[in-house]
């Protein structure tokens, strides 16, 4: 089981009955959850119950989606995310997301790392920033001798690798990851799952997977999702937040208890 407990913990996000609709449709309702600073966070539930919704609400990155609303609280380092006056730029630049499908930009490997800094202006050092970024993400020594060439002709691991780089390149103090690794392939998996336990030294990370295996190999803590019926409407519910230990071992809740034993999902 990944990690030990750390004392005092830091709480760097608390969401407090959190709803979040599209169109006027509840996708989830009621989320009360801390997390915690350094940590590797999983969330967990059967397809559709809004692991991806409740993590996009951590940074705003549903905003721009039609239709979306949230309802309650999310607090970042103790700052409501959805307050007034809330610069969304600074919000993206602390809060870094990677994507299930690795997306790197028809550009250099260079450059795509190069990119965010040079948007916000980050442009002293660059070559050592691109170089800690890429060693930050256990893929320096892959491409070293050929950063001025696409970063289309990385293999998917190592784009995938590109990508947690280029997030990171910006220093952000938290890692969202939707499904980082299920486009890869074992090894390439493998080496995403390493690279989680190395980086929560320096970042928060919060991981959505369908893979328990995964969550039980690198979270220190996973909250499990469920589909609850209210108003006759399917709706994304937190059952149950623990160690990941304690989820995957003796979980108080039966749902999830049969959900991690492979009996229901
Ligand atoms: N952009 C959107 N517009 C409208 N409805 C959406 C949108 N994104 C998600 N939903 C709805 O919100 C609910 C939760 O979806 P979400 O993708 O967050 O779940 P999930 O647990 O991540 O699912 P999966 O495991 O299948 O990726 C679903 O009913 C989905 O149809």
């Amino acid at each position: 089981m990944a990690g030990a407990r750390r004392a005092p913990r830091q709480v760097v996000f608390e969401a407090r009955d959190v709803k979040v609709s599209y169109g006027g449709k509840p996708a989830i309702a009621g989320v009360d959850v801390k997390i915690y600073g350094n940590l590797v966070t999983a969330i967990i539930g059967p397809s559709g119950c809004g692991k991806s919704t409740f993590l996009r609400s951590l940074n705003r990155l549903n905003d721009s989606v039609k239709g979306f609303t949230l309802d309650g609280q999310v607090l970042y380092r103790g700052h409501d995310v959805y307050g007034g006056g809330v610069d969304r730029v600074e919000v993206r630049r602390r809060i870094g997301m990677v994507f299930q499908k690795p997306n790197p930009f028809p550009k250099s490997i260079y450059d795509n790392i190069a990119w965010a800094p040079r948007n916000l202006g980050m442009k002293s050092d660059l070559d050592e920033r691109v170089e800690k970024a890429l060693r930050g993400a256990a893929l320096w020594d892959e491409v070293k001798d050929r950063l001025r060439q696409s970063a289309l002709g990385l293999s998917g691991g190592q784009q995938q690798r590109l990508c947690i780089a280029r997030a990171i390149a910006i220093e952000p103090d938290v890692l969202l990851l939707d499904e980082p690794a299920s486009a890869l392939d074992p090894i390439a998996t493998a080496a995403i799952e390493d690279l989680m336990h190395t980086l929560k030294r320096r970042y928060t990370i919060v991981i959505v997977t369908h893979n328990m295996q995964q969550a039980a190999r690198v979270a220190d803590r996973t909250a499990f999702f469920s589909l609850d019926v209210i108003d006759d409407r399917r709706v994304g519910t937190l059952v149950e937040y623990d160690d990941t230990e304690v989820i995957f071992g003796r979980a108080a809740d039966t749902r999830t208890r049969d959900y991690v034993s492979g009996r229901f999902g």
